[in-house]
Parts: structure tokens; sequence; C-alpha cells
């Protein structure tokens, strides 16, 4: 039973496939990976027995996953024609996910819509995004200032409030703004839909979707009708807004006015709609990433109380206490910079992308977007690649690699500074991917951690919470298991650094009112 799945590919006259654990006939190779709810650690554990590049079957599925820095280079950059393109589902058409740029095939369509972000989100632009992701990183210490408990939601509204901004100049007034309630229903019903079992049900018995909504049992159709009508309006409803504006002769600073200026989008129904899915994939694609990595930041400033002393003397030593940090600042933080690339490394949001209920469940594709899949066969250091397999980058392994990361568990932000202090070339590109599919937000994504934690930091302590007793109540961490993984809340507490900390002062500093909320 062990080489059960290798024979579908089997042929003598070709290499071998990497090597990789056994795998039975119905479970593939499930049972070697211990807890199968983080395969991240499973793969990175197999690694000392079979090395960087490993084959396994999950369930249904024939993956390769890669364990290293160097064999993702190879791949994914090196023969990118063959690594780049993304595994497909019918689940995807079905819950309204089709228009997700990061899950789309190697191709033209992915081309434009790739273009699309670019233009917008390369290096070079975004500076133009500062004075907005510093009003949004503001307003969030408003909000934790006046009510500490709620950090998630705080952090949450920080998101959406800078990228709704950017891509359709629209400003969410509360978490219970219209637009922002629309995108994240449509978000929540995409996750439950692809929930355990779901996907492997849906692709093993894909009449399920056939069925009409009143049939008894046809719940997966249900489910499907009424992610399609929340995808629709997530797409449509922000869309709107702009274009209403333009019609009234009006030019909203923001991506959707500005593309559909320069790509005649108005003309072309092709192009106006690519510019209203990314637009709409924007905000998908920043929110539980960014508001996952903030989380984890927080994560680590409770656990290491000396880092977070060291970056507030630096930001104290830069920026003073009469004013806020703002952008102008980054070059002389070398030491947040330095919280910040470890805080992408320790706990990527991301690890592998790939999800496994504990019941084995499979939710094989992935629409994390991370995993990829070969166009054609290859043959990479003496192994056969089959085409049309999985391929996945191991990020966890790669962010974990105890050569390059000593005690890798620990968060240390020393390790990207050399002795003087300055940083090291290493700008942790890790988490964000690899060759033509890498993050195309990633600069946007960096700029908006950045102002978060460095805001943070200049005006708020965070401790762990004290009991009844006085005494410390100990945290231990606990991650969320599911397309991105994030630590789950954590008792805190959030404290102004100084005395005279207010709404006033805030204000002073600012220049923004508090909101009512
Ligand atoms: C901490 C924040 C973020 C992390 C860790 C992250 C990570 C990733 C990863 C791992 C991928 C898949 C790479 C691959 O397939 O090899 C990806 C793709 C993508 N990301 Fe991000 N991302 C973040 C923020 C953002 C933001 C802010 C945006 C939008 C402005 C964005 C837009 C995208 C898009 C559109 C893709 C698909 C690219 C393609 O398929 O060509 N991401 N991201």
């Amino acid at each position: 039973s062990v080489s059960w799945c290798r024979k579908q590919w089997g042929n003598r006259s070709r290499p071998p496939l990497p090597p990789g654990p056994p795998c039975l006939p119905i479970l593939g190779s499930i049972l070697s990976l211990g807890d199968p709810a983080r395969p991240w650690l499973s793969f990175n554990a197999l690694r000392s027995t079979y090395g960087d590049i490993i084959y396994a079957r999950l369930l249904t599925k024939p993956v390769v996953v890669v364990n290293s820095e160097e064999v993702a280079k190879d791949l994914f950059e090196l023969r990118s024609t063959i690594y780049s393109d993304k595994p497909q589902s019918i689940v995807y058409e079905a819950f309204a996910m089709d228009f997700f740029m990061s899950l789309f095939s190697y191709g033209d369509r992915w081309r434009l819509h790739r273009r699309i972000f670019h233009q917008k989100f390369h290096q070079a632009a975004i500076h133009t995004y500062h004075p907005e992701l510093l009003r949004s990183a503001h307003k969030m210490l408003f909000s934790v200032l006046q009510d500490p408990s709620r950090y998630t939601s705080h952090i949450q509204m920080f998101t959406s409030s800078f990228i709704l901004s950017i891509v359709y100049d629209y400003q969410p007034k509360s978490e219970n703004d219209h637009v922002v309630r629309i995108t994240l229903r449509f978000m929540e019903l995409a996750m439950s839909a692809i929930g355990p079992g779901a996907t492997m049900v849906m692709e093993t018995f894909p009449f399920l979707l056939q069925l009409p909504v009143w049939f008894p049992g046809a719940s997966f159709k249900r489910a499907s009708v009424e992610c399609l009508q929340a995808g629709h309006d997530t797409k449509e409803v922000p869309f709107q807004y702009v274009t209403d504006r333009m019609s009234d002769g009006q030019m909203p600073p923001c991506l959707v006015a500005d593309t559909m200026n320069r790509m005649n989008g108005f003309e072309n129904k092709i192009i106006e709609n690519a510019i209203k899915e990314a637009a709409s994939l924007a905000f998908g694609a920043t929110n539980e990433t960014t508001v996952g990595t903030i989380l984890v930041f927080l994560l680590a400033m409770v656990l290491y109380p000396e880092v977070q002393v060291k970056a507030q003397a630096d930001i104290d030593r830069v920026v003073g206490k009469d004013r806020l940090p703002n952008f102008n600042d980054r070059p002389a933080l070398p030491y947040v910079e330095a919280v910040l690339r470890e805080t992408l490394r320790w706990h990527p949001v991301l690890p592998m992308g790939l999800y496994i209920s504990p019941q084995f469940e499979l939710n094989p594709m992935v629409l994390s977007g991370v995993p990829h899949s070969t166009t054609t066969s290859d043959i990479y250091n003496g192994y056969f690649i089959p085409e049309g397999v999985v391929v996945i980058a191991n990020t966890w392994a790669m962010t974990h690699d105890a050569q390059k990361y000593p005690n890798p568990d620990e968060f240390k932000p020393e390790r990207f500074l050399r002795e003087d202090g300055s940083l090291t070339s290493d700008t942790m590109p890790l988490g964000f991917g690899f060759g033509r599919r890498s993050c195309v937000g990633r600069h946007l994504a960096e700029a908006a951690l950045w102002i978060a934690i460095t805001s943070f930091l200049a005006t708020f302590s965070i401790h762990k919470a004290l009991d009844e007793n006085g005494e410390e109540i100990p945290v231990v961490p606990k991650f969320s298991t599911g397309i991105t993984v994030h630590p789950e809340t954590f008792p805190c507490q959030i404290v102004p650094r100084f005395k005279d900390a207010s709404v006033e002062w805030l204000t002073q500093l600012t220049g923004l009112v508090a909101e009512q909320s």
C-alpha cells in the first residue's frame, strides 16, 4: 500500500517522484502528518527524513511540498513558466470566488488583473497612500484609547478604513457601515462554504450544486445562492459608489476611478469588470492578512516585554513625546523595522495556505491562493514533478529554518540587525510568496503594518492582564486554524503610556476629532 499512490504516475522510463511519507489508498499520507490541522509543522518535521521537496497525497490530492527557500526559488522563480498556475475547483464559481485573482489560472485574465494591482501598488506608488494610512492609524488610536478591550475590532476597522479609502475613496464611519458589513458577510459565507468537509463533498458530488434550492438536502445549493448574492453586492455596491460620483463629474482619488480613466474602462466591459473584481479582492486580500499580522505583533509584545520597551525607547528617541510618528521617521527606526520583520517571520499568517480539519476532512483547495500547480511536467534534481500537481511552499519551514534563524520559535528582532544596529539585507519576503504569483500588495501591507505598530507603540503599552489578586494572568498562545492563522484573543491590558493621554490630547496630536462609536 505504501507505493499505492505513486503508481498513478508510475512509469519505469521516468525518474522517481520526490521522496515522501507512506501513502494509503484512501487517507493518502495524512496519518503521517501528526497534527493535520497544522500541516506546515508536520511537513517541517518530515524535512529531516525526506528533505526539502516532499511528495505526499492528502486524501485524493497529490501534492509536492517545498520546505526550503532555495528549492522555492528554483521552482517558482527560475522555472516560473511551469510553476505559476493555481489549482482549480468547481467550488470557486459556485461560491462567487471565481473573481479572486489569487486563484486564477496562469493566463490572460490573471495578467490583466495583476496589471491593475501592480499599477497602483508597486513599491514607488506606496507613498501616495501614506496620508491615508496615517489617518486610519490615528483613528485606531482613538478607538483603542476609548475602548481598549475591543482591540481586535479596532484593528479590523483600521484595515477596512485604509483599504476602502484607497480603492474606492470610501470612508467607513463605523463597524456597522454597510459596505464593511456587506464585504465581511460575503467573506464569512465564502469561508463557511469551504468549511470542513464541504469542499470535498461538493467536489466529489458536483450534482449537489445542480439541485434546486427547495430540494431537501440541497443545503450546499442554498449556501451557494446566498453566497453568489453576497459576492455580487460586494463587487457592485462600492463600485457603484465611485461610478455614480464619476458620472456627476467628480474624480474621486482612488484605484477604481483612476484605473477606469487610465484603461478606458468605461468603453470596455472586460476591463470594467476586471477593475470591479480587482477592487473587490483588494479588500479581501488585505483584511485577514493584515489584521492577523497585527494580532501576532500584539501577542509578541505581551510575551516579550523587553522588546516592547526597547522599541518604545527607540521611538521616544527619534520622535519625542510631543508628536506621533509618521512615515518620515521610518529610516531612523531600525529596531521597529526589525520588530516588523520578526513579526512576519515568527508567525506568518499564511504558513502554508492549506487546511485539513482534525476530522481529516480536507479543504483541498486551499482558498488562501497560496498553493500553485504545474502547467507541464518537469524534472527537478532528478525527481519527476507531474503535470497539474499542486505545489505548495511551506513558508513556515522557511521562516523557522534554524540554520538561518537560530532558535526560530523565539521572538528576537535582533536577528535582523547588525552589531552596529543597522538593518541586515533580509527584508523578510518569505511570507509573501515567490515568483510571478507573489503578493502584489506586499509593499502596501508593509507600510500599513509599520504605521499601525509604530503608532501603537508610541501611544500604548500592552501587558498581561491581572487577576483579582493582582497576579499576572499567563498568556498561552493559541492560534486559529483555517485559511489564515492568527492568534486567538488573549487576555491583556492596553494602557496609554502617558498620564495625560486623553481624547483631547490625541485630537491635538492628530488633528482628528474622535468619532462616536
Ligand atoms: C500581511 C499582509 C499580507 C500577506 C502576509 C500576504 C501574503 C500573500 C501570499 C502568501 C500570497 C500568495 C503568493 C503565491 O501564490 O505564491 C499573496 C497573494 C496575493 N496578495 Fe497578499 N498578502 C498580504 C497583504 C496583501 C494586500 C494588502 C493586498 C492588496 C492590496 C494583497 C493582494 C494580493 C493579491 C492580489 C495576491 C494574488 C497575486 C497573484 O495571484 O498574482 N495582499 N499574498
